[in-house]
């Protein structure tokens, strides 16, 4: 296939899981391999050349800080909500895909933990002190949601729908510091949802999708590669 035919598929490579989803991306059926062209993205120049865009795990503060520090978090924005690139030229939001960081990035509302404390004082929602996230997927996240690192997990999540079934049903992802969907505005839908194994039962959302926007609120790329399903 010439080059010009490929998909430009952009990881964001700020910081975090970077090369751990190009690494699974390299590892779909040849065919599908053979369609894109993986371009690891630092710079506003290399995100006008993507047709999407993957934002992975890791530390959405840290990723918001060395976006912070030049305008590449106003191209970022611009990438996903739609507006001008580096090269000046008006663009329609692209298809991104958010992983657990990357999902809090596009979440148009975050709070810091609200289950910190011993859970018999009510803490206001903090939000975090360096800015906003990128926006543009109309849901509220709570991020650490199901605790932290030590506190990590792996559970089977559920399809929200029949028609999410095979995708998602018994799905064994991995919860690190994972955030959870608290509220999806008109337009997004819930794909999965996840019971945490400690906790009272309670379901929460794990995995949204709306127009030109998916999010995944586990670590879809923190497994060992395993028999393909
Ligand atoms: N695995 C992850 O991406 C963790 C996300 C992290 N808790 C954050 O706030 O950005």
């Amino acid at each position: 296939m010439s080059p010009a035919a490929r998909t430009n598929l952009g990881i964001l490579a700020l910081q975090g899981a970077f090369e751990e989803h190009e690494a699974m991306f390299k590892r779909l059926p040849a065919h599908l391999v053979d369609r894109l062209n993986i371009i690891q993205v630092r710079k506003m120049e290399e995100l006008d050349t993507c047709d999407a865009l993957v934002i992975p795990g890791g530390e959405s503060t840290t990723m918001k800080i060395i976006a912070g520090t030049d305008e590449f978090m106003t191209h970022l924005r611009a990438y996903v909500r739609g507006g001008a690139g580096a090269d000046g030229v008006e663009r329609r939001p692209h298809p991104v895909w958010g992983t657990c960081a990357g999902c809090i990035l596009l979440s148009e509302d975050v709070v810091n933990s609200i289950n910190q404390g011993d859970g018999t004082q009510f803490q206001p929602a903090k939000r975090c002190k360096y800015g906003d996230p990128i926006g543009g997927l109309d849901v509220a996240t709570c991020r650490n949601f199901f605790g932290r690192q030590a506190e990590s997990f792996e559970a089977a999540i559920e399809a929200a729908a029949p028609s999410e079934q095979e995708a998602f049903d018994g799905f064994p992802a991995v919860f690190i510091r994972a955030p959870a969907i608290l509220r999806t505005g008109d337009g997004v839908r819930e794909l999965a949802r996840v019971v945490h194994p400690t906790a009272t039962g309670e379901k929460k959302g794990v995995t949204v999708a709306a127009e030109s926007e998916l999010s995944f609120t586990f670590d879809d790329d923190a497994r060992e590669p395993g028999p393909e399903r």
